[in-house]
């Protein structure tokens, strides 16, 4: 994670309000000590998005938001938020896209993972960690196959929100609320539990800030480091093939390093000590997301400061509603999660509306719709794209395409998973495009939610240690056979591209 000082970065706040309610203040709320006072004015298109400011979105159609009942305590929970540091740097956002730039051109390769929705119960360092080092070990083994560097972004640190199919559940005939997520409500099926309750939003934020600070002791404080990378296998990982097959690339980047030291390279090179690692979730929570949204002093454009990478679901990406319109004046580099239903013209207008200037790494479009829907439509929207000239980071979620229900639990197959990862690579092969990234619900711990891969879960394995709130998530050794698949790809890739160089 790229760290940044913030001076000469005023940080300027959007004011919270709520829809339905007027602001509570009509003056911005400020930043104290760092905030320019003969900045809190700024016109509505500063950054140069026309007719934008931090809550235009709330002249528009919104879906997939709480229905609050104390809407003065959702008020008094954004002012709250809107005082508090921004969880991320500007400078940090620019940096990150330029790298997704680069994955747009096949120079580097996007590596997305992390919970389906992190939770307040959950919350440990330990775990923290084992999601880390297993992005880490993975990272290590694409970067391996691909020859390219990976860039690493963690669903983490602010992953709360939960788009749902259904707003309410009924189990014995009792009808609640759905879930949507810890940052809004709890995922016991009590009335208590399901009450939208402002202060969650308080309560994330915390919890994301906390997170943020560890991942960063980690990117910075030598756990990182290239000379460590033998030591991040997971202990329950010892004695798989996957752990195998790890520990014999580390010690290939163990006997490297020595080579090259006795060449007389320095082992106090950033590189060899620091990582880069950037957060990102969906943009769902408007309220929370406005309040975190923040003028950057440097450029003078609108950050959202809740991540450095913010995507738009597929139940959001409606081109005339909230969510579009929030993300298109948001200067961080943002997603557009994609499935079978969207219409190759359709895609052209969406890229264009967030992303009119064309701009390398701000948009990546993110896939998910089955290995069978994606071979037949896929290829009909990378061709509207590049028709159109648009510059656009392909990414792969093999999850959300792939989810079914197998004896009352929420599950996925691996076979699924790694199929659709297959048909991308095909499909960007056959079009002589390029496969930028892959998104991954994963986790370090050694759940069993996904049936299949190398530790053969299976369908009765299930409730053994099922302990996702929301979508199941691919485990410690499924995630790195994912990694070493992926790989495989990009190598075969990287060979093809050299073959056809030489030829
Ligand atoms: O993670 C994505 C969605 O929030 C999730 O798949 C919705 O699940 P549901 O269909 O059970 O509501
Ligand atoms: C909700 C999600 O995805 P999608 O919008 O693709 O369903 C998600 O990634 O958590």
């Amino acid at each position: 994670m790229k760290l940044q000082t913030s001076q000469g970065q005023a940080l300027r706040n959007s004011r919270p309000t709520v829809r339905g309610l007027p602001a509570l203040s009509r003056r911005p709320v400020r930043v104290s000590a760092i905030a320019a006072p003969e900045k809190q004015s700024a016109p509505a298109s500063l950054n140069g998005t026309p007719n934008w400011a931090p809550n235009s979105w709330r002249s528009k159609p919104v879906v997939q938001q709480p229905e609050y009942l104390e809407k003065q305590e959702v008020l008094k929970a954004c002012e709250e938020i809107a005082r508090m540091p921004p969880l991320i740097f500007a400078g940090e956002c620019r940096t990150l896209q330029s790298r997704l730039a680069k994955a747009s051109t096949g120079d580097a390769f996007v590596l997305f993972g992390g919970d389906c929705a992190e939770a307040f119960s959950q919350f440990s360092a330990n775990r923290i960690r084992d999601l880390y080092r297993l992005l880490l070990q993975m990272s290590i083994v694409l970067a391996f196959g691909g020859g390219v560097p990976i860039v690493k972004l963690g669903r983490i640190a602010g992953q709360f929100a939960k788009p749902r199919s259904a707003p309410t559940e009924t189990i014995n005939g009792v009808t609640l609320p759905a879930y949507r997520g810890d940052i809004i409500n709890g995922p016991e099926f009590t009335e208590e539990a399901r009450r939208c309750d402002p202060w969650r939003l308080v309560r994330a934020y915390n919890q994301s800030a906390a997170t943020l600070n560890l991942l960063r002791g980690f990117s910075y404080g030598g756990y990182a480091g290239l000379s460590r990378v033998s030591q991040w296998e997971l202990e329950f990982m010892k004695n798989t093939p996957e752990g195998h097959a790890y520990m014999d690339i580390a010690k290939r980047v163990d006997e490297a390093i020595q080579f090259m030291i006795a060449c007389g390279m320095d082992t106090n090179m950033p590189f060899m000590r620091e990582t880069e690692f950037y957060t990102c979730h969906e943009c769902l929570l408007l309220d929370y997301e406005e309040a975190l949204t923040r003028l950057d002093s440097t450029t003078d454009k609108w950050y959202g400061c809740s991540a450095h990478f913010l995507w738009c679901g597929e139940r959001t990406r409606q081109l005339d509603h909230a969510h579009v319109e929030f993300l298109r004046g948001v200067n961080n580099p943002i997603g557009v999660k994609v499935s079978d239903k969207m219409d190759p013209n359709d895609i052209v207008s969406l890229i264009a509306s967030v992303n009119p200037a064309n701009t390398p790494g701000r948009l990546s479009i993110i896939v998910r719709m089955g290995a069978k829907a994606l071979r037949a439509k896929l290829p009909a929207l990378i061709g509207a794209v590049q028709r159109s000239g648009q510059v656009v980071t392909w990414v792969c979620d093999p999850m959300h395409g792939n989810t079914e229900t197998v004896s009352g639990y929420k599950t996925r197959r691996y076979e699924n998973i790694r199929s659709e990862i297959e048909a991308f690579f095909d499909v960007h092969e056959a079009m002589g495009t390029v496969p930028g990234g892959v998104h991954l619900e994963m986790t370090g711990d050694n759940v069993t939610e996904c049936i299949g891969g190398g530790a053969s879960i299976s369908e009765d394995d299930l409730n053994s240690r099922y302990h996702t709130h929301c979508d199941p998530r691919l485990n410690a050794e499924q995630s790195l056979e994912i990694a070493f698949y992926v790989a495989q790809r990009l190598r075969q890739r990287r060979e093809n591209l050299a073959a056809k160089a030489s030829a």
